[in-house]
């Protein structure tokens, strides 16, 4: 598999945008929670367990979106399509089994549509340690390639938790690991907060979405094909 990037959009006609998204990182870290709000659905199995819950890989679509991007002064209906990943280290698959089990669903389903962003999905409660991080980017970088900074977000679960221990979230961040801090470095500060039991799910997926449209602006819409 080799990639290479795309200028433009994913349009499927001139009024209709699909962003298409996919969730990488380690077991339990929330990957599953998130989609289901990006898609504003419950598309994807998510429960706390002692092993890894996802062993395969899924495609949610959500309804079409209004309100998060314009073209040529109209309005844009946005499809969000989340692929959601086994995470790695896997409680009962291999790193080879994983790897391979994502390469070719984001093949699949991203070949040649293209792949706008890929979220590094971390727990913002937990820290993370140099070795960890060799894990999480391994696959990230495996896959994207050499461009893989510039199509990567991390994406900080258990935003809830920070709030509930009085730390503001970017303070937060200020006192964290100097292995976090140079990933956050790396992807060019591109971060998100997602609490995925907020009440009001609604606004939690909005304001995610917004930010991740504003993160595909500042690559210009370009997406990465592989094929
Ligand atoms: N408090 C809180 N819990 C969360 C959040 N996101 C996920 N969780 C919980 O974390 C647990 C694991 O979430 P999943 O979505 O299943 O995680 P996953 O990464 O898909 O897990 P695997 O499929 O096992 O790799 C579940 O109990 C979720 O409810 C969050 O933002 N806040």
């Amino acid at each position: 598999m080799y990639n290479h990037t795309a200028e433009e959009s994913t349009m499927t006609d001139d009024s209709k945008m699909t962003l298409n998204l996919l969730l990488l990182g380690r077991t339990q870290s929330g990957k599953s929670a998130s989609g289901n709000t990006l898609l504003g659905s419950v598309d994807f199995t998510s429960y706390l367990s002692p092993r890894s819950v996802t062993t395969s890989c899924h495609l949610g679509r959500s309804c079409h979106i209004s309100g998060l991007a314009r073209r040529n002064g109209s309005e844009l209906a946005v499809q969000v399509h989340v692929l959601d990943t086994p995470g790695y280290p896997h409680s009962s698959l291999s790193k080879e089994q994983v790897h391979q089990e994502v390469k070719s669903a984001v093949a699949h389903h991203f070949g040649e549509k293209g792949l706008h962003l890929a979220l590094l999905v971390l727990r913002a409660d937990v820290p993370l340690c140099e070795e960890e991080d060799d894990h999480t980017t391994e696959l990230v970088q495996e896959l994207l390639g050499p461009k893989w900074k510039d199509f990567t977000v991390i994406l900080f679960t258990h935003a809830d938790r920070v709030e509930k221990a009085k730390f503001e979230r970017e303070e937060y961040l200020h006192i964290a690991s100097d292995t976090l801090h140079k990933l956050i470095q790396s992807v060019q500060q591109k971060y998100i907060f997602i609490d995925n039991h907020a009440t009001i799910l609604k606004e939690e997926n909005l304001r995610a979405l917004r930010k991740i449209m504003e993160f595909l602006r500042q690559n210009n819409y370009q997406r990465i094909l592989f094929k």
